[in-house]
């Protein structure tokens, strides 16, 4: 039998986890004597996992009560610590955060009817609360086989110059910065509102910062340009919202170019939303990808009224770019959303708003004046690219001997 850790981030979301603990997790485990650890700071909750595996090599059972930030820091704790030996660590959701993007994709909601939803403090009978359906298949799994989802990593690495410019293929270029995301990877607008509603954290402390920092931003283009490359059993594909299926695109050796200016631009792993309604990238069916990554894309030159990059244009363009996210409320609708045939530029035949792609790898490349262009979001963690270097990312299956799993 694997190891067990129970660790959760008392501070995290509305602050309640240690009370769900107590009442509706640690009672589910009384035969089992875990070890227990509530984090304390910033970053503990890599350091024990680490820790934990120097001291007890082998497999290793999280149950972890957190948002999609806590996870993240033990996955880049994992990926820096190096482990000599192999590890196989599975994790068991409980979802004590803001937006618990990866527990909502892979036990969505009851018929996608978030709003009807009680919440996490009244809703803790094991067998009746949307919240505790990870737990409950590994209580379960004392008596029937418990059933894993294994996760796909991110790895996203920031290049600087000399590394842009000795042009190497993958692995072979020395990042200057690593991190891991096994939710999202982002620039642009995402990334935006990520780094200025941090910002804002001290003068508005709940969720309304969020918005603000969107109106902040909703409006700006990002200058550069993105290059998709194939993973390995798979081309690239873009999704076809006139047939609602991914067809593969021609992109040679060079990967498939696509010149900016951006608005929009959101790669995802292991998941189909970013919060219980947040569809952002509906197509990811949780469990059955492989190493690809879903990336959605916004281009305002795409369209035909976009004439210039003048104040007018972007203002023009951010009502599409608002029509589009929040049609991602609707199920994800904002995939299949259309220019009519006298807005698309000539020679374009894709019809989406949003150009949605399937790929093994992406590369980001910002203009090197461009200061807004060089933030990039790993699960919420904002990294900078330098000023002509690039950022790529990667989708794999393990990272430094480590392979995690999902308890579903
Ligand atoms: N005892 C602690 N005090 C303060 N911060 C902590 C403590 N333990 C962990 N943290 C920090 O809390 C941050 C937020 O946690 P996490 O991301 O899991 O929750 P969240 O932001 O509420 O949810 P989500 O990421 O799903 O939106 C983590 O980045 C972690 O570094």
């Amino acid at each position: 039998m694997a190891n067990l850790l129970v660790l959760y981030n008392p501070a995290c979301g509305a602050g309640i986890a240690q009370k769900v603990f107590e009442k509706a997790v640690l009672p589910h485990l009384q035969d089992r004597a875990p070890t227990v650890v509530s984090t304390t700071h910033a970053g503990h909750a890599g350091e024990v996992v680490v820790d934990f595996l120097r001291e007890k090599p082998g497999p290793l059972t999280v149950i972890l009560g957190s948002g999609d930030g806590t996870l993240h820091e033990i996955v880049v704790a994992l990926y820096h610590a190096k482990l000599s030996s192999a590890s196989q660590i599975s994790v068991v959701l409980v979802p004590c955060g803001t937006a618990n993007a990866l527990y909502w994709s892979t036990f969505p909601p009851p018929e996608d009817s978030p709003s009807t939803l009680p919440s996490l403090e009244s809703s803790l009978d094991l067998k009746s609360s949307p919240y505790l359906k990870s737990l409950e298949v590994f209580v379960k799994s004392s008596t029937t086989p418990q059933t894993t989802r294994t996760l796909t990593f991110a790895v996203t690495s920031l290049l600087s110059q000399s590394d842009a410019a000795s042009n190497t293929s993958p692995g072979d270029t020395s990042p200057t910065n690593t991190s891991i995301a096994t939710v999202v990877a982002s620039t642009a607008l995402h990334a935006s509102i990520l780094h200025d509603s941090e910002a804002l954290r001290a003068t508005h402390p709940g969720i309304e910062r969020f918005k603000l920092a969107a109106a902040q931003n909703i409006a700006r283009w990002y200058n550069g340009r993105v290059k998709l490359y194939p993973s390995a059993g798979s081309a690239v594909q873009l999704y076809n919202p006139v047939l609602k299926e991914f067809q593969p695109v021609n992109t040679g050796e060079e990967g498939l170019l696509l010149p900016g200016p951006f608005a929009y631009f959101l790669s995802t792993v292991n998941v189909d939303r970013l919060e219980s309604a947040f569809r952002i990238t509906p197509l990811h069916s949780p469990g059955t990808a492989g190493q690809t990554l879903d990336v959605v894309i916004l281009r305002p030159k795409r369209d035909k009224a976009i004439v210039d990059d003048g104040e007018g244009s972007k203002q023009a363009f951010s009502q599409r770019t608002m029509e589009v996210l929040m049609a991602a409320y609707q199920k994800g609708a904002h995939v299949d959303i259309k220019y009519g045939e006298d807005n698309l530029q000539a020679g374009d035949d894709h019809q989406g708003i949003l150009e949605y792609f399937r790929c093994g790898r992406w590369e980001w490349i910002p203009e090197p004046h461009d200061n807004p262009a060089h933030l990039v979001c790993v699960d919420g963690e904002i990294i900078n690219i330098a000023p002509s270097g690039r950022a790529e990312c990667i989708a794999t299956n393990t990272i430094s001997n480590i392979q995690i799993s999902i308890v579903a």
